[in-house]
């Protein structure tokens, strides 16, 4: 599906909320698209349009900034997402973000997903992939990977006692990796715990969907309290936008 041209008064509006350089670790914007009942799926495993087109055109201009764009397993189990950019900038250039997808135990099949297939057209990046480091993943999965330029890359994620105290462990690993900027879009269990660990992630982006999904959904609630401040709206066609970062 083609995108819309992008709205212009939504440049100015994330400009102050996009990654600027200068950090030791990554800068991290986290985002993504609730309905109104903070339900970001209809059902557990199953992928839901909530964005407008013209705010997924959004996404997709947020995704030009980024050098990766990160999300869990349990969200390309559901979307098989293809986590490329398809914005256009005003000269042609289309940026490249590398997908990173968090899979501790390294249950994708990548052979068969979506993602191999836009790499395989040259229309993104080969994907990290965060497995834990006594995984050992699928030879052909290996190979197609590493000839498309992608990677497994070995961490230490089932030690810890609390899954959140990841976090540091694979974003210095990752900026090692030449990824200072990460976008990561979900799904629940990793914007749940990072909404309140305001240590890691910089900027919140939500896109807000006119739409109730229903007690079934998938909802983003997290444990705590998370405060926001320097909060802004943008009013589209459909969707509203909140821009804010974590106290
Ligand atoms: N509306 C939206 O913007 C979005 C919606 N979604 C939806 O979210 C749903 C998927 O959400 P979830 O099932 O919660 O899956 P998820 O995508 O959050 O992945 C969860 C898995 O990631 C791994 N993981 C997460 N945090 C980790 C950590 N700190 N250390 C090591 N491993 C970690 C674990 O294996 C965990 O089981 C899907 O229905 C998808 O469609 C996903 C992204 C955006
Ligand atoms: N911005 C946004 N709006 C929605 O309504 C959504 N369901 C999502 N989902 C996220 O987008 C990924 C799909 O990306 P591709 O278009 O396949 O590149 C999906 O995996 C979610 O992370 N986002």
């Amino acid at each position: 599906m083609s995108l819309l041209p992008l709205a212009p008064s939504l440049k100015p509006f994330l400009e102050e909320y996009l990654p600027r350089p200068g950090s030791n670790r990554p800068f991290v914007t986290l985002t993504y698209a609730q309905s109104l009942d903070s339900r970001i799926a209809a059902k557990p495993g199953e992928q839901t349009k909530i964005s407008h087109l013209e705010t997924k055109t959004m996404t997709h201009y947020i995704r030009s900034k980024h050098d990766g764009i990160m999300v869990g397993i349990g969200t390309v189990l559901a979307d098989d997402p293809k986590l490329n950019c398809r914005f256009e900038a005003e000269d042609g250039h289309v940026s490249t973000p590398r997908p990173i997808i968090l899979d501790p135990t390294g249950k994708w099949v990548y052979n068969k997903s979506q993602l191999r297939s836009v790499c395989d057209d040259n229309k993104g990046l080969a994907p990290f992939i965060l497995i834990d480091d006594t995984v050992t993943p699928r030879n052909e999965d290996v190979k197609i990977i590493e000839k498309q330029g992608g990677a497994y890359v070995k961490l230490p994620l089932a030690r810890s006692s609390k899954r959140v105290d990841n976090w540091k462990v694979i974003l210095a690993k990752l900026f090692q990796l030449g990824i200072k900027s990460l976008m990561v879009e979900g799904g629940a269990s990793i914007i749940n715990d990072l909404l309140i660990y305001n240590e890691i992630v910089d900027s919140l982006i939500i896109t807000i969907g006119p739409v109730f999904l229903g007690k079934d959904g998938v909802e983003v609630s997290p444990p705590g309290h998370a405060d926001l401040i320097d909060v802004k709206w943008w009013q589209g066609i459909q969707d509203s936008v909140l821009c804010a970062r974590l106290t």
